[in-house]
């Protein structure tokens, strides 16, 4: 079997006296392409950043999580990294964090600083070599015309592009995109959905990827794991996620809107989700 790309352990993670993960264990394997679901507020992006240490688990709780090997916290302590060992894992946000005044190509360029050396990084002073790959890694996104375009003046779907062509440009083992098409009309989501899947798909790259639209992780993962109220509610294969389930995941997320047929923000699309009133389904998915 192999070693695992992501491995959690027992995650706890309370704000004040707010419990937002409780107890949350997963691990995945090589090359998976797993949607991470769950209502709004029940734990998605807390944990995500609990993978990269942007966030810390309760102190003493015991919890722990380990990317390719290296142990990046423990019992709520975040491990020094080597800025090498960062570079490994790509992390996707929502508002792309893109440099506004700086151009498409320098942006993605910015993705290779952390494994050049320290000075020439301060420096910002790029080889042709270095030029070419990210000129290649724009063509990969589609966006090989756009190179010298200020970055702040891209549609949203076009600077999400370019975040995914600087976690290209970093050669990334990992990705972790969050909410990556929340904020992206349908056309754009569907693009850089495509993007991902085919960078999934040809490079063997894992991506783990937080959505609210549960259509949309049944047509490009494989595998599902869903929060609820900061538990691990679900963790299988996306064919075993069917709509009764995921009535009760969403249960009390904007059940008008689901029977209106009007998914929001905080509601996933569902598809042929049926209009029945909530049910309890037992618990035992994990
Ligand atoms: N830094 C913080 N300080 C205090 N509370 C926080 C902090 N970060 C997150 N929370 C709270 O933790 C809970 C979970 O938030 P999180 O963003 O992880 O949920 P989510 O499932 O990603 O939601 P959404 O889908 O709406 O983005 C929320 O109640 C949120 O208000």
């Amino acid at each position: 079997m192999s070693i695992p790309t992501i491995t959690v352990e027992s995650l706890n993670k309370s704000f004040g006296h707010r419990q937002v993960l409780d107890d949350v264990s997963f691990r995945v394997i090589p090359g998976e392409m797993v949607a991470l679901i769950g209502p709004s507020g029940s734990g998605k992006s807390t944990l995500l950043r609990h993978l990269v240490g942007l966030t810390c688990a309760n102190r003493h709780s015991g919890g722990r999580v380990t990317l390719m090997e290296r142990e990046i916290q423990s019992a709520g302590r975040l491990r020094r990294a080597r800025r090498s060992e960062r570079c490994r894992t790509g992390y996707i946000f929502q508002q792309f964090n893109l440099v506004g005044r700086l151009s498409v190509l320098t942006n993605v360029l910015i993705g290779t600083l952390g494994s050049m050396p320290r000075l020439r990084s301060l420096l910002g002073r790029f080889t042709d070599e270095e030029r070419q790959r990210a000129l290649a890694c724009l063509a990969r996104v589609g966006l090989e015309e756009m190179v010298h375009q200020r970055a702040n003046t891209l549609s949203g779907g076009q600077m999400q592009r370019v975040a995914i062509a600087r976690v290209l440009m970093q050669d990334a083992e990992v990705i972790l995109a969050d909410e990556p098409i929340a904020s992206l009309d349908p056309r754009s989501a569907r693009e850089v959905m495509e993007i991902l899947s085919r960078i999934h798909a040809e490079d063997g790259r894992t991506v783990v990827i937080t959505l609210h639209q549960v259509d949309v992780a049944r047509r490009y993962c494989h595998r599902a794991i869903a929060l609820k109220d900061g538990r691990l509610y679900f963790d299988g294969a996306i064919g075993e996620l069917t709509d009764e389930r995921l009535q009760a995941l969403y249960e009390n997320a904007g059940l008008d809107e689901l029977r209106a047929g009007e998914p929001s923000a905080t509601t996933p699309a569902l598809g042929a989700v049926k209009n029945t009133a909530p049910r309890k389904v037992a618990p035992a998915m994990v």
